[in-house]
C-alpha cells in the first residue's frame, strides 16, 4: 500500500494546441500542502481540474493511491472536495440550503453542523437570506464553509480560495488550511497571494517556466 495519495506521471496538458505544461511528475502525501503558482494562463486551473478528475490529460497519467485515476474516479470524488474559482453557489438558495445541497450527494451534513460551519466563516445571522443578496466575499464564504463541516474529505482542491475575502478572513482561511494539513489532511490550491501561514509540509509548484 503506497503512502502517496495522489501522483502524476509525465502529465502533459494542451489547450487550444498550446502546451501549458509537460512531463509533470508530482507526488502528494498525507499532511502536505501544494501551492500551484504561475502567471495568468499558465495552466494552474487546468492542473487542478486534472487532479480533481474533471478533465483528461493530453499525455501522462494520474494515480490515486497507486491506481490509475480512470478506475478510481469515484473514490477520489468521495475523498476530495473541489472548490472552483467562482463561488459555486445558487443565488436563489440561502447559505443553509446551499450547504445542504452541496453536501447532500457526498456525505450530508446536519443542520447543526451547517450552522456551525456558517458561523465559522462569519455568516451567523445570514443563514436564511437568499445568496444573491450577499456580497461577493460573503458568497465566497458560503462555498468555503464546506471546509468547516466535520465530515469534510481529506483532500481539498481549491482554485483561488482567497479571492474576495477581507484580510481577517484570509488569515483565518490560511490558518484553517494549515491546520487541516497538520492533522493529516491535504490541500492543493492556486493563489496569487503570498501565504503567511504554512504547514510544515508545504511545497510549491511554479508553472509557466518551461516556455520562458
Ligand atoms: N475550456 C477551455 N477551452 C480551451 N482553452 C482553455 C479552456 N480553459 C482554459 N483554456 C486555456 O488554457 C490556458 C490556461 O488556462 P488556466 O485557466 O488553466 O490558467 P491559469 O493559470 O489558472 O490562469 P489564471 O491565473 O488567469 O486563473 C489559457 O490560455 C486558457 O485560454
Amino acid at each position: 500500500m503506497t503512502d502517496v495519495f495522489l501522483q502524476t506521471r509525465g502529465l502533459t496538458c494542451e489547450r487550444d494546441w498550446r502546451v501549458l505544461f509537460s512531463e509533470l511528475d508530482l507526488q502528494l502525501r498525507r499532511g502536505q500542502m501544494l501551492q500551484v503558482s504561475g502567471p495568468n494562463g499558465s495552466g494552474k486551473t487546468s492542473l487542478l481540474r486534472l487532479l480533481a478528475g474533471l478533465m483528461q490529460p493530453t499525455e501522462g497519467e494520474i494515480l490515486y493511491q497507486g491506481t490509475p485515476l480512470g478506475r478510481q474516479r469515484h473514490e477520489l470524488a468521495r475523498h476530495s472536495l473541489w472548490i472552483g474559482h467562482a463561488a459555486g453557489i445558487k443565488g436563489l438558495l440561502t447559505p443553509e440550503e446551499n450547504l445542504a445541497w452541496l453536501t447532500a450527494l457526498q456525505y450530508g451534513a446536519s443542520t447543526d453542523a451547517i450552522a456551525q460551519a456558517l458561523e465559522a466563516v462569519g455568516l451567523k445571522g445570514f443563514e436564511d437570506v437568499p445568496c444573491h443578496t450577499l456580497s461577493a466575499g460573503q458568497q465566497r464564504r458560503v462555498g468555503l464553509a464546506r471546509l468547516h463541516l466535520p465530515q469534510a474529505p481529506a483532500l481539498w482542491i481549491l482554485d483561488e480560495p482567497f479571492t474576495a475575502l477581507d484580510k481577517k478572513a484570509v488569515a483565518q482561511l490560511e490558518g484553517h488550511l494549515a491546520a487541516h494539513c497538520e492533522r493529516g489532511g491535504m490541500v492543493i490550491f492556486t493563489t496569487h497571494h503570498e501565504l503567511q501561514q504554512r504547514p510544515a509540509n508545504f511545497f510549491e509548484l511554479e508553472l509557466g517556466q518551461q516556455s520562458a
